[in-house]
């Protein structure tokens, strides 16, 4: 057997005479076959205890049918297969949810945890570079467990003393392509743990009609789509502000329309007002009777809609100073949502000055002080660089629809969204496959979740604005 010496061995070897060849034999120990085939027998013997450690039903449904077989004969052997064939599939006809989620997904993910995983984890280690070479050996990071949901294979995995969270980010490419999987994501567990989630199918590949409007009235997170896990995707806009950034036709509109719908009942019943800026014309005309004076599109009149904002957040400041210190939605002092699409065409593409320096700080104050007095911007643009929207990052919440740069990514939604997986970039321009798909990152976590807002089609908006229209909401009069 040999020794495989240490690769940096030869480095010490110094040569006085220029273009000498020098040669070098490794040495060779002699291993006694007996040691040999000890360490063999170790080996197996470990391999198959942790086999049995990690997989004891897998081990068991394999061996229970082989052991029956040698003690009682081989139709014995084959009913007890042919029991174990016939129970999950008659369980996974009668309740297919249970099945799949006590059976199903735990023998796919062993399946992958096999076939997939373990068997390209060293080439795809060391090829991506997360692997390093240390004194001659290999050191790899472990592959801890693999969990399989309906859309996509969790991989738990322990980095190498010393990796940071950002050598794998870098690498979401390699591991993506390394494992077959369209894309990679990364989201730290605890600390040198990593959570790698390699989606199998897009379960957002496919439009959404717009969610019904709840009888309840609710200021609360407002559902206006799916995550990609499949649970509804609630918007916080009470207490926060959110910048919607994407390109023409990414579908802001949907994200715009799905929040305004699921605010109606609570502007029913007088907890919510909608304050509208349309600077563009195409989008929220299009159900202007549900804001009733709470409408501009002339940049003058969107100027002073800000301002009268502006007053509001300034008198409850005023009157809530010291009394308390949030909002609560009630009546008299409803939470103020104030909707503007594209916002460039107020701050930056505005020619008179004098009324983009009144939009741009009333803006301003409104993202800086206005949540914790009931006053939230929801705003839309297209292009997000900072000369465009300077107070971007006055947004605690962001939403990056599909954009046109990898470099568009991290501006929406912080250093390291893309290297995290947020492709934004790559989001489908076929508006039946990636409109209204977007990322999103929470003030609350740096992890973004892939998303798709429901589209609220213009029959929606016509059946919400016959329903909801102005002669049904109380409106008090602009300050
Ligand atoms: N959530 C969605 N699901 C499916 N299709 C959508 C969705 N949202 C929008 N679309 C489709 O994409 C088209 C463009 O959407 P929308 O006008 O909302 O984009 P936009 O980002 O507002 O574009 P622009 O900035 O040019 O106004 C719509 O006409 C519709 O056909």
């Amino acid at each position: 057997m040999f020794k495989k010496l240490p690769g940096d061995e030869a480095q010490r070897l110094v040569s006085t005479t220029p273009d000498t060849a020098v040669v070098f034999r490794p040495a060779v120990v002699r291993t006694p076959a007996l040691l040999t085939l000890l360490v063999f027998i170790w080996r197996t013997v470990a391999g198959l205890g942790r086999l049995l450690w990690r997989h004891p039903i897998a081990s068991a449904v394999v061996a229970v049918p082989g052991v029956i077989w040698t003690l009682y004969g081989w139709p014995y052997g084959l009913g007890v297969v042919a029991l174990l064939v016939a129970v999950p599939a008659v369980w996974g006809l009668v309740d297919r949810g249970s099945f799949r989620r006590l059976v199903g997904w735990r023998l796919l993910a062993f399946w992958r945890l096999v076939w997939v995983y373990r068997r390209h984890w060293q080439p795809v280690m060391v090829v991506s570079g997360l692997a390093r070479h240390l004194d001659g050996r290999d050191c790899l990071p472990r592959l801890v467990k693999v969990t399989c949901t309906s859309w996509a294979d969790l991989v738990e995995v322990r980095m190498l003393t010393g990796q940071a969270v950002t050598d794998w980010a870098d690498r979401t490419e390699h591991l993506a392509h390394g494992f077959g999987a369209a894309s990679c994501r990364v989201t730290v567990t605890r600390a040198g743990r990593l959570l790698l989630t390699f989606p199998r199918s897009d379960p957002l590949a496919v439009p959404m009609s717009a969610v019904p409007i709840s009888a309840a009235a609710s200021v609360g997170p407002v559902e206006i789509g799916r995550c990609e896990d499949g649970t509804p995707w609630r918007l916080r806009v009470h207490g926060t502000h959110v910048l919607v950034a994407g390109a023409t036709g990414s579908g802001k509109g949907s994200i715009i329309w799905s929040t305004v719908r699921g605010l109606l009942p609570a502007v029913q019943a007088g907890l919510v007002e909608v304050w509208a800026l349309d600077p563009k014309l195409m989008e929220l005309s299009f159900g202007r009777d549900l804001f009733g004076d709470r409408y501009a599109a002339e940049p003058a009149a969107c100027a002073e809609l800000l301002e009268a904002a502006v007053k509001v957040m300034q008198e409850r400041a005023g009157r809530f100073a010291g009394v308390r210190r949030n909002h609560i939605p009630t009546a008299d002092d409803p939470f103020v949502l104030v909707v503007v699409d594209e916002v460039a065409f107020l701050t930056a593409y505005q020619p008179d000055k004098g009324l983009r320096l009144r939009i741009s700080a009333a803006l301003a104050t409104l993202t800086t002080q206005g949540r914790a007095v009931g006053v939230g911007v929801l705003a839309a643009l297209q292009d997000p660089r900072k000369d465009v929207l300077s107070i971007r990052n006055l947004f605690p919440d962001k939403i990056a629809l599909r954009l046109d740069e990898s470099e568009q990514v991290d501006m929406v939604l912080g250093d390291g969204a893309r290297d995290r997986g947020a492709l934004a970039d790559l989001i489908s321009p076929r508006p039946e496959q990636g409109a209204g798909v977007a990322y999103v990152r929470l003030e609350t976590s740096p992890d973004p979740i892939r998303v798709r807002a429901a589209y609220v089609s213009d029959d929606d908006i016509r059946d919400m604005v016959a329903v909801f229209g102005a002669d049904t909401l109380p409106l008090p009069e602009v300050a």
